[in-house]
């Protein structure tokens, strides 16, 4: 059975049609990319698995039970987990505290702040960020941010983990460390991965299937080989253009 199933899904603001008619799944452990020019309707998309902006119309099933329409900590606390385009950890808090008190929400709902710390230091060294737990969380670096963000929501205890541009503005050598650590959390606690990314080179490294969005539709789902070289793709970032093709 799917752990997540996404029937028909729309936003409408006023007149457009942010998020218009998408259906798809996602499989137990599976990592779905999911690609789209600006404003294709990507963010609105988890925005509405997160249960932070409304449906229109449809249905989201989480292992069969329907979400749609739910607030965020519900959501959060029936295993959906989700990282924002923009971080924004609290940042008079130290990274340990940021992680702490996300432990003691969600799914895992830690109830003890000594054992919240405790789980949330653990987590940090997985997630390779152990060495600046006392920091203040506005002292990271982007990557680090990026980092912090995933850990606060693995914190949460999540089965599906929605990652929201978590590449953008990383170096190679780091949009290198996040797939690595992307790939050892999906293992490590049995997760199942959306992820939304501009930087399609390592979303196609990254993902098991491939959902292309334009104009708040899906226009392709595949895998990453069928939609690398797919003129509705093409079409779908570059317009008529032909020569810039995003990395
Ligand atoms: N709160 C809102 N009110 C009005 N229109 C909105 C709102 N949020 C999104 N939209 C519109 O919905 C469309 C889809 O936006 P969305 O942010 O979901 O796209 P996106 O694919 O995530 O883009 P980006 O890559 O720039 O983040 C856009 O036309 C946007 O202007």
């Amino acid at each position: 059975m799917s752990l997540l199933s996404v029937r028909n899904l729309a936003r409408r603001y006023g007149g457009n049609l942010a998020v218009d008619d998408v259906s798809f799944d996602l499989m137990p452990g599976e990592i779905l990319g999911v690609m789209g020019a600006n404003g294709a309707g990507k963010t609105t998309l988890f925005g509405m698995i997160a249960g932070n902006v409304k449906p229109s119309s449809g249905q989201i099933m989480l292992e069969g039970q329907a979400i749609q329409g739910q607030p965020p900590e519900r959501i959060n606390a029936l295993g959906v987990a989700r990282t924002f385009q923009i971080v924004r950890p609290f940042p008079g808090m130290s990274v340990l505290e940021n992680v702490a008190v996300a432990a003691m929400y969600g799914r895992g709902r830690i109830a003890s702040p000594a054992a919240a710390r405790e789980h949330a230091l653990e987590l940090l060294r997985e997630t390779g960020l152990a060495d600046r737990a006392d920091l203040p969380a506005s002292q990271l670096n982007l990557a680090g941010r990026k980092r912090l963000e995933i850990t606060r929501a693995l914190a949460t205890r999540p089965r599906l983990l929605l990652l929201d541009e978590v590449l953008a503005g990383l170096n190679a050598t780091e949009v290198g460390a996040a797939l690595e650590l992307i790939r050892e959390v999906r293992q490590r606690y049995g997760l199942s991965i959306v992820i939304i990314e501009h930087v399609m080179k390592a979303l196609m490294r990254l993902s098991d299937r491939i959902v292309v969005m334009h104009e708040g539709r899906k226009v392709v789902e595949g895998l990453p080989a069928e939609i690398a070289n797919d003129p509705r793709v093409i079409k779908a970032y570059l317009g008529e253009r032909r020569h810039a093709v995003p990395a």
